[in-house]
């Protein structure tokens, strides 16, 4: 299938002599769900900067829906909405001016009844009229969601969607754009909860230091990277681990109650029949267990640290 964008050999160098994007090639599909993860600082915001035409690249190429962001850059700039980070909107001006002002920017006719949805469809339509300064900081932030889709774009660009807002309020927007995705808008955001990117997301793309380290299916990732954790309920609290058991990476939970040994599932010996034998020969029992996969935070803190991964 044809990506919606393709990025090739993308670096950028800001005048500082920071180098902020590293040879990024990357391609995201139409109508998936793309999770830019990454540290503060690791270059997230300048590739979506690129993308959006606010900031030139130093060398490579980004396409959008075919058209260079360079060179065709106002047919590119069309099929793409951005949410930035900062809200940022005229206080004074009516949730519904500013929305329908956005849309005229793009060169689009006007089209009301497409605005009234989009309105409705974020739960602002009954704050039509209200002035901006006078909005909660959700609701500006929906603004900002509803500006960013006025124009009917292809690309919607997310960065940091739900930084800083209740748990309330990051649930809905994780509903809105599973919506979004299924009238058929590709979406990338950007992120640093992992929680996000393992709710939404359909691949995830790893950014540590202007590289791309890592682009993989999120359900692969998790599999493939994924390390489980064993949980052995104990029969009797236990104030230290025995001498007898350490040939395994053991850790006390739960006061002493509980037992947790983390293996990796691709390890031909998991090294857990062992480990119950021994405790069966210590006399350690467990009146229950059970096994956890790693969550994709977990994966991610290793993946940073390690600076490694495969692309
Ligand atoms: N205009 C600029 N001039 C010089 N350096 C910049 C400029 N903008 C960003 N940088 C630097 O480029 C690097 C990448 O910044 P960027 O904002 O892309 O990161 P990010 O991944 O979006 O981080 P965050 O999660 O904190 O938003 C940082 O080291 C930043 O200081």
């Amino acid at each position: 299938m044809q990506p919606i964008i393709s990025i090739s050999d993308l670096t950028k160098t800001y005048k500082s002599g920071h180098q902020a994007l590293k040879r990024v090639d990357l391609e995201i599909r139409k109508g998936e769900i793309f999770a830019l993860l990454g540290p503060n600082g690791a270059g997230k915001t300048t590739l979506i900067s690129i993308i959006c035409g606010i900031v030139r690249p130093s060398s490579g190429m980004v396409t959008a829906d075919g058209h260079d962001i360079v060179r065709d850059y106002r047919a590119a700039r069309t099929k793409i909405g951005l949410v930035p980070q900062e809200l940022h909107t005229d206080a004074f001006e009516t949730v519904l001016a500013t929305v329908s002002f956005s849309r005229g920017l793009f060169g689009k006719a006007p089209n009301p009844a497409y605005i009234e949805k989009i309105l409705r469809d974020l739960s602002l339509w009954d704050k039509r009229k209200s002035k901006i300064m006078e909005l909660s900081g959700g609701m500006k932030r929906r603004v900002m969601i509803a500006k960013a889709l006025s124009h009917e774009p292809e690309i919607l660009f997310l960065d940091e969607p739900t930084a800083g807002v209740d748990v309330e309020l990051r649930r809905d927007m994780w509903g809105l754009v599973h919506e979004l995705r299924q009238s058929g808008v590709t979406i990338i955001l950007t992120t640093h909860y992992i929680e996000e990117a393992e709710e939404m997301a359909d691949r995830v793309g790893v950014i540590s230091k202007g590289e791309l380290i890592l682009v993989e299916e999120k359900t692969a990732l998790m599999k493939k990277l994924g390390k489980k954790t064993l949980t052995l309920n104990l029969s009797e609290q236990m104030t230290a681990l025995p001498e007898g058991l350490a040939d395994w990476t053991l850790e006390l939970k739960d006061d002493g109650h509980e037992l947790e040994y983390v293996f990796d599932t691709h390890d031909e010996r998991t090294g857990i029949p062992s480990l119950l034998r021994r405790m069966s020969d210590l006399g350690i029992g467990f009146k229950d267990l059970n096994t956890r996969q790693s969550s994709l935070e977990e994966i991610f803190v290793s993946l940073v640290h390690d600076g490694a991964g495969s692309k």
